[in-house]
């Protein structure tokens, strides 16, 4: 009777729960792709399939293999940081971003030139641009969101992540996702709403996702051993709980059948476009900033070894922009069928946003008080800086840019997308890349490869930047002017298509500029890989690595 004294192992109820759900969307999807109406709707009833079946044996498999206790939340009175599900979403920020990077530029050289379309359906631009959008913002800038959202919970509350299969569903679950939206791009699968553009089905699979993040998060924070809750949390929270509502808003829709990926919005006309830019612009106010601002807010100071500027400004600056942020949607929207009190609105909540905007970027920069010599030595810090300084930039632009009368001439040219590249690559471009050099060697415990790379990509992927805005500044501007100019009879000046022929420079200019981000890029993911491979070879060594400056 030696098995009376073992420790009885048990399936606990999270591995049962998701491996019977998973085994039922097996079944389910396989239905599907035997009835689904189109081949490319089939291809990706059996994606589900497959990842489900996957999971099923990856859960069985863990679960044999695992001792009979569950992980201990604290090992001699220190917490059991879950780091695994942190290290999959960074080093996948990684991959992303260099494929998203990487579909810029050749959307850039195909607008520069078209030729490159290729003539065939799944390499035109209509495709691949919603694939490179949500490629750097949702996969690249996703991934840097939930691997240091997971991170900092962790650290700043003292305690190990909730769950056991919740975290690895929402990282594996998460980047599913992002093969299937991206994938449909190039099938022709999309609902065109720009920056929601996946299909119910994969609406539907995000929410649960989404909302499993959600409670891992909020039941980490509940479980804290620390009394505060650090604002980076408040802003993390922010981000991912106004996400979710975003998300179901934008995406009530009504799907034609179980069979058939097309569906149909229950919004119509004007109040369609509302919603679509009370989406959109608040993807940019939540996505791309607040969870940004919670990676300045823990990442500066951590790394400048410095406490925040102003507490008391952090609270404000999150209440201040949470609320205001909500309401500024409009300014996508003027001069069209909506409203004209609405555009007003929108407007007057856009000036407003400079605010507490600034608010943040000075309280971001003035952490390095007495720290400032930092800036010259330490190039992970002066990344994070400048994109703090390319934020306060691009929050001033943008409440420029929703004044009506300024919004007449930038709107449908290029400023827009020169304002909308100075915040992601500058911004929120930047302040990733300072996260995951800090993040990856804190996460493998080792020393970063080699500072000196840091600065190269520093300088090689700042040209580039520059590169790229001024020129789209300048076409963008040329652009609207040229499309207002009238003779002394009262005709355009301009036929649509000179316009189109003037912007060919600025478009060769900003292919370069994309081009000079990639290649920096790519000397940050040397460097990274390095760091986890190469330092493992030199451990006999042990001489950490001294600034290269
Ligand atoms: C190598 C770097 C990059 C290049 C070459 C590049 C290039 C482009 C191009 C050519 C467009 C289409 C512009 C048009 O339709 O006229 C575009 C759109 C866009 N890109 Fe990028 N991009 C890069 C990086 C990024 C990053 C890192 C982000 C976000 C974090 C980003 C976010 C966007 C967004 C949101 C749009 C849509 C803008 C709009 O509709 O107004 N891009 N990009
Ligand atoms: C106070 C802050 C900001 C305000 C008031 C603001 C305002 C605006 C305005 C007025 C437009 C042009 C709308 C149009 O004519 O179609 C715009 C476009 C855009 N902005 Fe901003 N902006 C702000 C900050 C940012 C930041 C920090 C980012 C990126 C990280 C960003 C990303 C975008 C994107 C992606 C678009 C293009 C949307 C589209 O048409 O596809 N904005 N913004
Ligand atoms: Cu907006």
């Amino acid at each position: 009777m030696a098995n009376a004294i073992a420790p009885q192992k048990t399936m606990t109820i999270g591995e049962g729960g998701s491996a019977l759900a998973l085994a039922a969307l097996a079944l389910l999807s396989i239905v599907v792709a035997a009835k689904a109406y189109t081949p490319e709707y089939a291809f990706h009833a059996y994606l589900f399939a497959a990842a489900s079946i996957a999971s099923v044996f990856v859960i069985i498999n863990r679960y044999f293999d695992r001792p009979a206790e569950p992980a201990p939340l604290e090992i001699n009175g220190k917490p059991n940081y879950n780091f695994g599900p942190v290290k999959f979403s960074s080093v996948a920020a990684v991959f992303w971003g260099l494929a998203g990077f990487t579909v810029g530029l050749i959307i850039a050289l195909q607008l520069a030139f078209p030729d490159l379309n290729l003539g065939i359906p799944y390499t035109t631009f209509g495709r691949l641009r919603p694939l490179h959008t949500s490629a750097v913002i949702f996969a690249f800038g996703g991934n840097v969101l939930i691997a240091t959202s997971f991170y900092v919970v962790q650290r700043t509350c003292r305690a190990r992540l909730a769950g056991d299969i919740a975290p690895w569903f929402v990282v594996l679950g998460y980047n599913f996702f992002i093969v299937i939206a991206g994938t449909g791009y190039l099938l022709g699968i999309t609902q065109s709403k720009e920056y929601a553009e996946p299909e119910w089905y994969s609406d539907l699979f995000l929410t649960i996702v989404w909302v499993t993040y959600f409670l891992v998060f909020l039941a980490t924070i509940w479980r804290r051993k620390e009394p505060h809750i650090y604002v980076a949390n408040w802003f993390y929270l922010a981000f991912i709980l106004t996400i979710a509502v975003l998300h179901l808003g934008n995406n009530a829709a009504v799907p034609v059948s179980l069979f058939s990926p097309k569906s149909y919005i229950v919004w119509s006309g004007v109040q369609d476009a509302m919603v679509q830019w009370w989406y959109g612009h608040n993807a940019v106010g939540f996505f791309l900033t607040a969870g940004f601002l919670a990676i300045m807010y823990y990442f500066i100071p951590k790394r400048a070894e410095r406490p925040v500027y102003s507490y008391r400004l952090s609270i404000i600056h999150f209440w201040a922009l949470i609320f205001l942020y909500i309401w500024a949607g409009p300014h996508h929207l003027h001069y069209t069928a909506l409203p004209d009190w609405a555009q007003t609105l929108g407007m007057t909540f856009s000036i407003m946003l400079w605010m507490p905007s600034w608010g943040g970027m000075i309280n971001g920069i003035m952490t390095l008080s007495g720290a400032w010599d930092k800036l010259r030595t330490d190039p992970v810090l002066r990344m994070m800086v400048v994109s703090v300084a390319f934020y306060g930039m691009s929050t001033f632009e943008g409440p420029m840019m929703s004044v009506k009368i300024v919004n007449s001439l930038s709107h449908y040219t290029d400023w827009t997308i020169g304002h909308v590249h100075s915040g992601a690559l500058g911004w929120v471009g930047y302040v990733s890349f300072g996260a995951l050099y800090c993040l990856i060697p804190w996460l493998w415990n080792r020393p970063l490869y080699s500072l000196k790379l840091v600065n190269w990509h520093f300088w090689i992927s700042t040209i580039g930047i520059v590169l790229y805005i001024s020129s789209m500044w300048v076409s963008g501007i040329l652009q609207g002017l040229m499309w207002r100019a009238y003779t002394n009879l009262g005709f355009l000046e301009y036929s649509f298509v000179e316009t189109v022929e003037a912007m060919h420079p600025f478009y060769v200019i900003r292919a370069l500029g994309g081009l000079l981000f990639l290649a920096g890029a790519i000397v940050m993911a040397w460097n990274l890989w390095k760091t986890v491979t190469a330092a493992e070879e030199a451990k006999p060594a042990g001489v950490a690595l001294a600034p290269a400056e």
